[in-house]
Order: C-alpha cells, then sequence, then structure tokens
C-alpha cells in the first residue's frame, strides 16, 4: 500500500472502488464539516461538493443530522445513486428519520422519481439535488419534503428548480414543523396507538368494485378484531408482483398513508406468501398481515370452549409453521399482539418438530371432541327429535334467531365470527313438535383452507340435521354473493340435499323497493327479522312443514 493510501474511513461508503487516495481524502474532509440549516449548505460547501462531484465523476450523497453533522457520504454513480441501509435508531413512531440527503447530480435534471422513492422508503427529513455542470460548477438546486394528509392526497412537496444560491429554506424548521404537524393529526384521531392503526391493501385482478366491496368485508373483519382502520389503497394489476405483490409505485404510496396515519399494522386482502410477507415486514417496517391470519386471530379471540380453542390453535399453527421459518425481522412483528394471539410467543419458538408433536396432539384430542359429540347426537337422534340447524354467513344473525325463537341467550353481537361452537337448543313448537335446533359457525367467502377443515368439525352437526335454515342478512350490499358462498359451502360437504329454507333477515332494514328486489331474486325466501318474535311466524310454520312425520 502506498505511503498515502488512508483506509476508506467508515463515513464514505457506496462506489469507492477506483477512487484515488486524495479523492477518498477529500471525500473524507467533507465529514469534518458542519452543515446549516438555512439553505442546507455554505457557500463553500456548495463549491467544494460540486467541484468533488465533477473530479470523481460520480453522483455523491450528503446525509446529513439535524445537528448539522454529516452521518455519511455515499459515492454513486455517474447516473445513480445508491444509498445503504440505515440504522433504526431513530425510528420512533411516525417520526422522520432525522436524516437530509443532499445529493448531486451531473447535469441538468432536478429531483427524478427514484429520489423520491428514496426519500419515502428511508423516511428522510428532505431531499435536495444540486446541480453540477460539466466544469463542476454548481446549477439549480431543488428539494423536496413529505406532506401531512391532505385533501389532493398530495404525497409530498417539490420545489422549483432554482439557482442555488436563491434556496433559502430552513430545513431543520421545516422537518420539525412537519413531525409536529404529523403528531398532532395523530391526536385528532382519537389518540389510536399505533400498534392498532392499521391500512388496508387490496391488490387483484378482479374489477374495482369488486375490490372494494371485499375490502369493506376486510374492514368489517379488522374493526371487529379491535383494530382503528385509518384507510386504504386498492390497486387493480394485471399480475401481481410476485415479491411485494404491489408495484413500486403503489408501494411507496402505501408507505407514505402509513408514514401519514402513523399506522403500525398493514392487512393484505387475501393471501401472501411467506416470502411476500417478509418482504413487506422488510421495506415498511410494519407488522404486515394478510386476511387468513386476520381471521384466525379473531377465531382465537373468540374461541371459548376446549375444542374450539384447540381447532384455532391447530390453524393457526398451520398457517404459521411455514411463515415462521428461516424469519428474523418478520418473526419478531408476528410474535406479539395481533396476529400472534392464541399461539403466544414461546409456542412460536419452538422449533418445527415441536410444532407438529404439538398439532398431532391436537388432533388426537379434537378426535376425542368429536366421538363425544357423535355420542350425544346419537343419543338425540335415539330419542327422534329432528334437528334444524341455523347456517348461513357470519353476521348474518343467526344467533339471534335461534335466541328469539328458544328465548336463551346465547351470544348474539354485531362483530363476524361471534358464534365458534355449535349450541343446541331443545324447543317445544306448539302442537306439541319438539325440536333440536343448533346454531352454528358463521361462514365466510374463501375460508382459508386450514381453518375450513378445522371447523368442518364443528359442522358435522350438520350431517344430522333434518332441516338448514340458510340465514342470510337481506339488507347487506352483498347479499348475492354471500348466499352464493354459502351454498357452495354447502355443497362442498355433501349437504345439498338435506331440506334448506333460506331466511331473509334483518328484513326491518329494507326498503319497501329494496324489499321487491330481494324477493325477485330469492323467491323462495322467508323475510324475517330475528329481533322481532312476531315476525318469525312463517320461519316457524315453513320449518314444521318440512319436518319429518
Ligand atoms: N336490524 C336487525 N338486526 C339484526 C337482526 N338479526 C340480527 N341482527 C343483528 O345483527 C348482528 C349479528 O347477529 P348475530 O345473531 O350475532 O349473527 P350470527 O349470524 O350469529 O353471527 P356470527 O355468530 O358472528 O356468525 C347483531 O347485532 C344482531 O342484533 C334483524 O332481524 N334485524
Ligand atoms: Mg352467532
Amino acid at each position: 500500500m502506498s505511503k498515502g493510501a488512508a483506509p476508506i474511513a467508515a463515513k464514505v461508503r457506496g462506489s469507492t472502488s477506483g477512487l484515488k487516495p486524495s479523492q477518498l481524502k477529500k471525500l473524507q474532509r467533507l465529514a469534518q464539516r458542519r452543515y446549516p440549516s438555512q439553505g442546507g449548505l455554505s457557500r463553500e460547501q456548495v463549491r467544494e461538493v460540486a467541484g468533488l462531484t465533477h473530479e470523481v465523476g460520480r453522483q455523491l450523497g450528503l446525509l446529513i443530522d439535524r445537528q448539522g453533522r454529516l452521518e455519511m457520504v455515499v459515492v454513486g454513480e455517474p447516473g445513480r445513486i445508491v444509498i445503504p441501509e440505515l440504522g433504526r435508531q431513530r425510528q420512533h413512531s411516525g417520526r422522520l428519520r432525522g436524516l437530509r440527503l443532499v445529493h448531486t447530480h451531473l447535469g441538468q435534471e432536478g429531483l427524478s422519481e427514484e429520489d423520491l422513492m428514496d426519500m419515502v422508503f428511508l423516511r428522510l427529513d428532505s431531499i435536495t439535488v444540486l446541480e453540477v455542470d460539466s466544469h463542476g460548477t454548481p446549477g439549480h438546486m431543488q428539494w423536496a419534503h413529505l406532506l401531512p394528509a391532505n385533501a389532493d392526497a398530495k404525497p409530498y412537496t417539490v420545489s422549483k428548480r432554482q439557482p442555488w444560491d436563491r434556496v433559502d429554506i430552513d430545513f431543520n424548521a421545516q422537518a420539525e414543523a412537519l413531525e409536529e404537524e404529523l403528531a398532532r393529526r395523530q391526536e385528532g384521531i382519537a389518540l389510536q396507538a399505533r400498534e392498532n392503526t392499521t391500512l388496508l391493501v387490496s391488490v387483484g385482478t378482479k374489477p374495482r368494485a369488486r375490490l372494494e366491496a371485499e375490502l369493506d368485508e376486510l374492514d368489517d373483519l379488522a374493526q371487529t378484531a379491535g383494530l382503528h382502520v385509518a384507510g386504504r389503497l386498492v390497486q387493480r394489476v394485471a399480475r401481481l408482483n410476485p415479491k411485494f405483490i404491489l408495484g413500486r409505485g403503489k408501494l411507496a404510496e402505501l408507505e407514505v398513508k402509513a408514514l401519514q396515519a402513523n399506522a403500525g399494522i398493514i392487512i393484505f386482502d387475501g393471501e401472501l406468501s411467506p416470502s411476500q410477507m417478509r418482504n413487506l415486514a422488510q421495506v415498511t417496517e410494519r407488522k404486515v398481515l394478510d386476511r387468513t391470519q386476520l381471521i384466525l386471530d379473531i377465531f382465537a379471540q373468540h374461541a371459548t370452549s376446549r375444542a374450539g380453542k384447540l381447532q384455532v390453535e391447530m390453524a393457526q399453527l398451520k398457517y404459521t409453521l411455514p411463515r415462521l421459518v428461516g424469519q428474523n425481522r418478520a418473526l419478531s412483528r408476528l410474535a406479539g399482539g395481533i396476529g400472534g394471539r392464541g399461539p403466544g410467543e414461546t409456542k412460536l419458538e419452538l422449533d418445527r418438530r415441536k410444532v407438529r408433536e404439538r398439532i398431532t396432539r391436537i388432533r388426537k384430542e379434537l378426535d376425542k371432541v368429536r366421538k363425544h359429540r357423535a355420542h350425544t347426537r346419537s343419543r338425540r337422534s335415539d330419542a327422534g327429535v329432528p334437528i334444524v340447524a341455523l347456517v348461513g354467513y357470519t353476521n348474518a344473525g343467526k344467533s339471534t334467531l335461534l335466541n328469539t325463537i328458544t328465548h336463551s341467550q346465547v351470544v348474539a353481537e354485531d362483530k363476524l365470527f361471534a358464534t365458534l361452537d355449535p349450541t343446541s337448543r331443545r324447543i317445544r313448537f306448539p302442537q306439541d313438535r319438539e325440536v333440536v335446533l343448533t346454531d352454528t359457525v358463521g361462514f365466510i367467502r374463501e375460508l382459508p383452507e386450514d381453518l375450513r377443515e378445522a371447523f368442518l368439525a364443528t359442522l358435522e352437526e350438520l350431517e344430522e340435521a333434518d332441516v338448514l335454515i340458510q340465514v342470510a342478512d337481506a339488507g347487506h350490499p352483498e347479499l348475492e354473493e354471500q348466499v352464493a358462498a354459502v351454498d357452495a359451502i354447502l355443497q362442498d360437504m355433501g349437504l345439498e340435499d338435506i331440506p334448506r329454507l333460506l331466511a331473509l333477515n334483518k328484513w326491518d332494514t329494507l326498503e319497501p323497493e329494496a324489499r321487491q328486489r330481494v324477493l325477485n331474486i330469492f323467491p323462495h325466501g322467508l323475510p324475517t327479522t330475528a329481533l322481532d318474535k312476531g315476525g318469525l311466524e312463517d320461519l316457524v310454520q315453513a320449518i314444521l312443514k318440512r319436518l319429518p312425520a
């Protein structure tokens, strides 16, 4: 090594190969300066940086903290610059990084799309470009910074390109004002904790209206799980991006939204592959969940019986297992709070063999439960009491109907999946007909495979049923889709031959024209208002007519 070659200081990063020792030394010297907040760089500093850019023939980037100290000098290539991963120490809730980037361009182009993306993904206080001409003379400057949520949905503001010596913005004051504003907006939304604040994302090939309607359901699910939904993002695509599911531009938009809303959780409609989940958690540095995990989480919250808990745990273990392998950051995200309820952190840390053993044990226990239930059922059918089962989409009013018909107190709530355990009540109808009325877990479209498997066991009761009452929420905008989803599941279970009634529930919520429209679609449907006993006479008569003699 020649005498003058100093080691590359830790502060100089990037494409340094091929640089002369003297050039490296000059770059290091940049780290000894203090950079003013007003205007960003002093006159001498602008000339120095422009001259160096010209000398090395590559873009230069200066990451400067709020004290004006240089955190890092990044050497780029002639046409681009790659900012290395930054430390995470400055990452507290909703705040900016506390670093601004000033970088040079060789030539006369201002901030590029790529620059703005860097600002978003690195959560920089601001980004500034200084144009350097072919003589090493500084020319125009242009800066940009993020904006708080605003009516125009503008993610950031970009200044005009202006002669470098006219830039007079106070960069620190601007960044601090922005942070204050972000925090103030936060208080505005009823002091929602970051851990509970959620953005919903739908990416798909279906028509936009369909994606929106499905997001409405995801919204209900999120609220059922106790989350605060701060916003949503929909992207229609011809093909899903295998790595991030979203395109890069949309991902930046999501990041801006998450930053503005201070969202700690992002939930994707549909299922994410383990690697997509990992990649997304990494770039967004937020907890990333998919619809399946959300549903699993709700089931975990609502399971009360031993069997119900076991079924949910089994489904969670099965779904989570492949998503744990080789994960580091995403794992620690998953382990706490939502998305990790049920099998707690310690269980998630068990190695795969132990998880498999646990699954086997649960399966055995569930077998026992199943046998016990079968036994109870056969006792019932020995007694010759016909069974009537309520089935239907979640939140349609099954439990309410059971309550009203039997005056019992099964939990009925305006929440999805309020009921997870089948409940049976013996009731006596007029004319001394006795029946067993059974409430069941609600259905949902695209029920996650592992859950379907787990809950088919609960639904075994249905095989013994003499009559099924399919309860639908007639006032729901997705009524037809929900009825179709339930039909499909019943068919799947081989139950399509059991006599079935369709209760068009929540009839009270419909206007007269809507009633007519619904009856045109479902001419055999029986209007019911489960809350009101008087309105159930037709349904009871229809049930009696279908009972075996
Ligand atoms: N307006 C109106 N609301 C109803 C009617 N029936 C049920 N509800 C309400 O709808 C919500 C859901 O009722 P549940 O009986 O819990 O529905 P479920 O089908 O058992 O739902 P899961 O167990 O979650 O699958 C509750 O807030 C009920 O009060 C009705 O006829 N009219
Ligand atoms: Mg219920």
